[in-house]
């Protein structure tokens, strides 16, 4: 008998992207899943519940369990560093981590860098022997440098538009990002026919060419 994935989709402009993704590739997610303030909805007639999340918590759900799938940005992946399978790119929601400062930033003595991303920061700056402090933020990361808080952020770049706003520019690049399937080990083994249906049918409806630029 067929058995039911549970997928963790993130909420906001990932799940946009991910759920045209899954019905070009024959997955009929119902409309009304799109405007809906349900967290758990059960969709049985395309063997799935969803469970709707913030986009942070996406690989906790899957490293536990309580999700067998789920979609979510590398970014993610590499900030919480939990245990799940990267199972395939799915060449969504491109942007990039990058490196952001006032045009006229000069390496001081105490440098201070503000970011939503303090592990992918830390290891960053470690790895090129800078000593940094770095300072969690949750949004807005551009404000920090232009209010004297940080000298320099560590944030997404998409358009670069928010960066030309606020008179800031791109240092350096990071990793580029897209997003990826995930899933939990054990239900990779447990519903592995059920799981690799899906991964091939999305397989099949990934832009190839928006893969190998990432
Ligand atoms: N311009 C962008 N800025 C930020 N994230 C982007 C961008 N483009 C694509 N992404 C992807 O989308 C994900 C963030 O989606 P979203 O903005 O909905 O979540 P969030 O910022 O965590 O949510 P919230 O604003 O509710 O805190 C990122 O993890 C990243 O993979
Ligand atoms: O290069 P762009 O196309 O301008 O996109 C990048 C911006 O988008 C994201 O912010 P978001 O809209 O998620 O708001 P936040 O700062 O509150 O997280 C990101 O943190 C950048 O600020």
């Amino acid at each position: 008998m067929k058995q039911i994935i549970k997928v963790a989709m993130p909420k906001g402009r990932i799940y946009k992207k991910a759920s045209a993704l899954f019905r070009e590739a024959g997955i009929q997610i119902p409309d009304d899943v799109d405007e809906t303030r349900k967290l758990v909805i059960p969709l049985p007639d395309i063997g799935m519940e969803f469970i709707l999340a913030k986009p942070v918590d996406v690989p906790t759900y899957v490293e536990y369990g309580v999700a067998d799938i789920g979609i979510v940005g590398k970014d993610v992946l590499m900030e919480e560093n939990r245990d799940v399978y990267e199972l395939l790119d799915l060449g969504i929601a491109r942007c990039r981590m990058s490196v952001i400062a006032l045009p006229d930033w000069k390496p001081g003595i105490q440098q201070r860098v503000a970011t939503k991303y303090p592990n992918v920061a830390s290891q960053f700056f470690r790895e090129h022997g800078q000593q940094v402090e770095v300072i969690k933020l949750n949004g807005s990361i551009e404000l920090a440098p232009l209010i004297g808080l940080a000298d320099r952020i560590v944030d997404m770049v998409e358009t670069g538009q928010t960066l030309k706003e606020n008179g800031l520019v791109e240092m350096e690049k990071i990793f580029d990002i897209t997003s990826r399937l995930v899933a939990n080990r054990v239900s990779y083994r447990m519903k592995n026919a059920e799981i690799q249906a899906v991964c091939d049918a999305l397989s099949k409806v990934i832009r190839r060419d928006e893969v190998k630029q990432a």
